[in-house]
């Protein structure tokens, strides 16, 4: 069963509080600045993404969003919410299914479906929704803090 969350009032969940099924949601809208700011922080300045004159001659027939800012909202995700602060990625698999285009609203879902208490380690499904039509999934792995460091004063 899927039991959506919010962020750990601390700012990140610890390994011991994690459970599978345990899920957090966001949902970002992807404007025309986001990808372009996008571009200049990867430095992918892929016309696919910035050049309507070339999109349009694309099966795309029009801009598409880079596939990995999408993904980025996926680690805002695993970042801030679920677990949160101080998660490490450790590996990520991603697949694309449908291009996200200029204001859609991308709905990220990230879910706990392993956790190896030994290691230290989360794995986590991650979502993309524009809609209800799937955009986007993969697995992530996760290193999850152990313990909360006492608060710094
Ligand atoms: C590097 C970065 O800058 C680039 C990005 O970030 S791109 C953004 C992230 N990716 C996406 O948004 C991709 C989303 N996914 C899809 O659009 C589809 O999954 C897919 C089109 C990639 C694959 O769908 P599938 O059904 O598997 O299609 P095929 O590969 O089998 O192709 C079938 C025929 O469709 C035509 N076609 C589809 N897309 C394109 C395209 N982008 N460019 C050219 N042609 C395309 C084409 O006619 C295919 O026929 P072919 O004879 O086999 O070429």
């Amino acid at each position: 069963m899927v039991d959506l969350v919010q962020a750990h009032p601390s700012g990140g969940y610890i390994l011991d509080e994690l459970h599978v099924g345990m899920a957090a949601e966001k949902t970002v809208h992807v404007t025309e600045e986001r990808i372009r700011l996008f571009a200049e922080a990867s430095d992918d300045f892929n016309p696919v993404h910035l050049d309507e004159a070339f999109a349009a001659k694309t099966a795309y027939r029009g801009r598409i969003a880079h596939g990995l800012l999408s993904a980025a909202f996926g680690s805002a995700v695993v970042g801030t919410i679920l677990p949160g602060a101080g998660s490490i990625y450790i590996s990520q698999t991603l697949a694309f299914h449908f291009p996200v285009r200029i204001d859609d609203t991308v709905r990220i879902r990230i879910t706990v479906i392993e956790l190896d208490q030994e290691g230290a380690r989360a794995q986590l499904k991650c979502e993309g929704f524009v809609e209800d039509r799937l955009i986007m999934d993969g697995v992530a792995v996760v290193r999850v803090p152990r313990r909360r460091k006492p608060s710094a004063r």
